[in-house]
């Protein structure tokens, strides 16, 4: 696209006709489109990942000399990709923009291709002369040999909830890396991201187990991110929400007349989710009577509304969720097996916060960190601390993040949580 043969003039007769190879990993694409042509007139082969397992998989592939890396990445914390990359590929140079000034700094390994890929870089984008060392880095564990120097801003911002791409089917997803959004470094958690990674490029069908608070919607988010119909819309459905006389109608939608009351026809909520996600919450407190009209959907993809007869086709992936035993449910006939078979072909459990207790301090910070933005972030006083590690934690994360809240606001404007601030779910202080 648009590459150029000639070569850059600010780059000295290191360019040669040698092609040298950088992996670029970014969620934007016409930012690595803008970089991979850059980098053409240089002679250096670009290879671009979308993700962060799709860019390991490519340094795995090829011999490559650099790494240009986004500010943030879909599938991995880049704190931690980073540290996987350094040891895999510790010859490998690192090129990061910065997330904090917006893409608007790069920092760089000191090497004989630093100055061309820098220039590169630039000439790709348009910009006056590097400042060194202007900025701090975000990345706080970054080695301090790498050398600071400005690039213009290239990615638009990126928030969690923007659409991002899709993982690549290939793209190597059984790194042991978490995703994102999931604050925790325990061995089951960081197998939920891993299993996020293998299932959700696939229109596979999947269960999310777990008890209540444990991030089974942060879970079923993150597959619809990571998918394919990621554009496309995520529609939650808790089925205990909604009275069991109401339920049918919010999923298949009704016609003008169809029943008493119903003054207007009304699009069910599959149909809404057509060519996205749908998320069936509580799917164990389906009534048995509609659970054999949803596997009729789920079976051939075609649905009634409530007072039609012809059938409408809708294409949408199914991902349910339970905090139930659904299994010793559909055992005993309290939920129909056929259905629970159609629905659980790929599982994804979610541990209790007792289960990956080690990670309370790091998932306790982050939930400061989040309520501290903005104005200074409070900490725990370590008897504060020892306090939530003794809890036993019914609500899990969802109670440990109600139970820093509560501890921010009662602190007023200490800068340290105490004991006397800790009240768990009965509201009573803990002293
Ligand atoms: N590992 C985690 N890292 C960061 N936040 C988490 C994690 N697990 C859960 N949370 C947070 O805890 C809260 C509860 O999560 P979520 O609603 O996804 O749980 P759930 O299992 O669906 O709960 P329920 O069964 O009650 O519907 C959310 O704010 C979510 O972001």
């Amino acid at each position: 696209m648009g590459s150029s043969s000639t070569t850059h003039p600010h780059v000295s007769s290191t360019s040669s006709s040698i092609t040298r190879t950088a992996v670029l990993a970014s969620p934007d694409l016409s930012f690595r489109r803008r970089v991979r042509d850059a980098l053409a007139g240089l002679r250096w082969q670009v290879r671009e990942a979308s993700g962060g397992a799709e860019a390991l998989a490519h340094l795995e592939a090829c011999t490559a000399e650099a790494l240009i890396l986004d500010s943030w990445l879909p599938d991995l914390e880049i704190h931690e990709f980073i540290k996987e990359f350094e040891r895999l590929h510790p010859g490998v140079d690192l090129i990061t923009l910065d997330g904090a000034l917006y893409s608007s700094s790069v920092s760089l390994t000191r090497s004989p291709r630093r100055n061309e890929l820098l220039h590169a870089l630039r000439s790709g984008q348009d910009v006056e002369a590097p400042q060194a060392n202007a900025y701090h880095h975000p990345l706080q564990e970054i080695p301090e040999d790498r050398e600071m120097v400005s690039i213009p801003a290239a990615p638009e911002p990126k928030a969690m909830a923007s659409p991002s791409p899709t993982l690549r089917p290939e793209s190597r997803a059984s790194i042991n890396l978490r995703l994102p959004e999931f604050i925790g470094e325990h061995s089951r958690l960081l197998e939920v991201s891993r299993r996020i990674r293998l299932v959700a490029p696939r229109m596979t069908p999947v269960l999310i187990q777990g008890p209540t608070g444990t991030g089974k919607e942060l879970v079923a988010k993150a597959l619809h991110r990571l998918s394919s119909r990621a554009q496309r819309p995520f529609v939650v459905l808790n089925c205990a929400a909604i009275p069991e006389s109401l339920l049918e109608a919010e999923l298949f939608g009704h016609t003008r007349g169809a029943f008493t009351g119903a003054v207007q026809g009304r699009t069910g909520r599959i149909e809404t989710a057509n060519g996205g996600t749908l998320f069936l919450d509580e799917i164990g407190e389906m009534p048995l009577p509609l659970q054999a009209k949803l596997l009729r959907f789920v079976e051939c993809g075609e649905l009634q509304r409530i007072g039609e007869n012809e059938p409408v086709t809708v294409d949408v992936r199914i991902i349910a969720a339970t905090h139930q035993p659904l299994a010793s449910l559909a055992a005993s006939g309290d939920f129909r097996s056929d259905l629970y078979y159609r629905l659980s072909v790929f599982i994804i459990q979610t541990p209790s916060l007792i289960a990956h207790l080690d990670d309370l301090p790091m998932l306790a910070a982050h939930f400061l960190s989040r309520l501290g933005t903005g104005s200074p972030v409070k900490n725990l006083h370590p008897s504060a601390l020892g306090l939530l590690l003794g809890h036993a934690w019914p609500g899990n994360v969802r109670e440990l993040e109600h139970v820093i809240e509560r501890g921010y606001i009662l602190a007023e404007d200490r800068s340290e949580i105490s004991v006397a601030e800790i009240e768990f779910g009965d509201g009573l202080a803990s002293s």
